[in-house]
């Protein structure tokens, strides 16, 4: 098959056409449903979506046969195995196997019937456990990974890894993202598996109603995270998607970092909690900083809005709307 490599040379721009249809991969999710939002915002009115019941993205004739019928002319690639550190040091394999199987699907049938673009997205855990803050995109592949999430990364390496070797041997335009931790409307609050931010807000939510003393909060506090609200990243694919066609990946962040302990106070405040923290040390701390450096972003001319303050504020006020009991 012919691939989309004609595409590349086409020059016709992502906003242009609002009729473009975009298959958008986990579009349920956190990120993809911001991503449906943006999109929606923007005025596209040809957003291709499928559930995961709809279309298993690891299963390759299936994902073949719906390239092959649907043709879509762009695609952002938000469907992934994600979750936080005890899921994924508890579940490596599935973390490694379902991330290269969907990526490697989607981007491979994506290539091979024409599409013009596609946007992978990665995740700041590509970086090296020890590597230099903030990091630079050129960090990658620089040390050793982080152990609690080294299969989720590795898989994610791939992805980006695959973007590249697509555009230099097929000139075709897959580009790759990496967002830092992130949080928003539609976030995954189970209280074991769930990165940081959405466990807290449950505990604490949950404390509160149930008048408990004390939460529990995993690990010493102490090591250092940057969150960015899903908003500001589904602003950033669109601006990826419209203004930048290059071989580096991107990283994607807000520029902000808190401590775990840090953030506890935040979450405890804007939830509204007034007993105490209690540390849990037998639980990993993770990476101990993982700041990214957002500058080729900001220089390509694009920057993040929303404080954490008030995206908490407003994560909160969508939890109590759509999830609490
Ligand atoms: N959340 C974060 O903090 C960060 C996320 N990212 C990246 O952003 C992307 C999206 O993450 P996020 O939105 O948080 O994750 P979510 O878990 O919220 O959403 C993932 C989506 O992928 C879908 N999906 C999973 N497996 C399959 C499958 N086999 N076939 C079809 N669909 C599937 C899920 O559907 P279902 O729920 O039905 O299984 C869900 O809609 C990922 O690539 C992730 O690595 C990067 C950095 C940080
Ligand atoms: C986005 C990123 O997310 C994952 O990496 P992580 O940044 O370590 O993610 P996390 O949000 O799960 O934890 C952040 C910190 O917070 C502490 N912590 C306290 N209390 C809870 C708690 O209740 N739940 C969780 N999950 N962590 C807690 C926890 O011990 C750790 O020190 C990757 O696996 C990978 O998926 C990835 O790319």
């Amino acid at each position: 098959m012919g691939g989309a490599a004609d595409n590349v040379s086409s020059g016709s721009s992502f906003l242009s056409d609002k009729s473009a249809k975009i298959f958008v991969a986990g579009h349920r999710g956190l990120v993809g449903s911001a991503i449906v939002r943006k999109l929606q915002q923007l005025g596209f009115t040809n957003l291709l979506l499928r559930s995961h019941s709809e279309l298993d993205l690891t299963r390759q004739s299936d994902v073949e046969s719906f390239f092959a019928n649907e043709k879509p002319r762009f695609v952002i690639l938000a469907a992934a195995k994600v979750g936080g550190i005890h899921a994924n040091n508890t579940y490596p394999a599935d973390f490694i196997a379902i991330n290269l199987q969907i990526q490697t699907n989607v981007i491979d049938s994506a290539y091979r019937h024409g599409v013009q673009k596609l946007l992978f997205l990665g995740s700041s855990c590509i970086y090296p456990k020890f590597a230099p803050q903030p990091i630079p995109e050129d960090a990658l592949l620089t040390g050793p990974l982080e152990p609690t999430n080294e299969w989720y990364a590795v898989a994610k390496i791939a992805g980006i890894k695959m973007c590249q070797a697509y555009r230099i041997q097929h000139n075709w335009n897959a580009i790759s993202g990496m967002p830092t931790n992130l949080y928003g409307p539609n976030d995954n609050f189970h209280p074991e598996n769930s990165h940081v931010l959405p466990a807290l807000m449950r505990r604490f939510h949950e404390a509160k109603v149930n008048g408990a003393k004390e939460v529990v909060v995993w690990g010493s506090g102490s090591p250092l995270r940057e969150f960015l609200h899903v908003d500001d990243l589904a602003d950033a694919v669109a601006f990826l998607m419209e203004e930048y066609s290059d071989l580096g990946h991107v990283n994607v962040g807000s520029g902000k970092e808190v401590s775990i302990k840090e953030l506890a106070e935040l979450v405890k405040e804007v939830v509204g909690f007034e007993g105490d923290l209690v540390w849990d040390k037998s639980k990993p701390d993770g990476t101990p900083r993982k700041l990214m450096d957002s500058s080729k972003l900001a220089e390509l001319g694009w920057n993040p809005k929303i404080s954490l303050k008030d995206g908490l504020v407003d994560t909160y006020k969508w939890y109590v709307q759509n999830v609490q009991q």
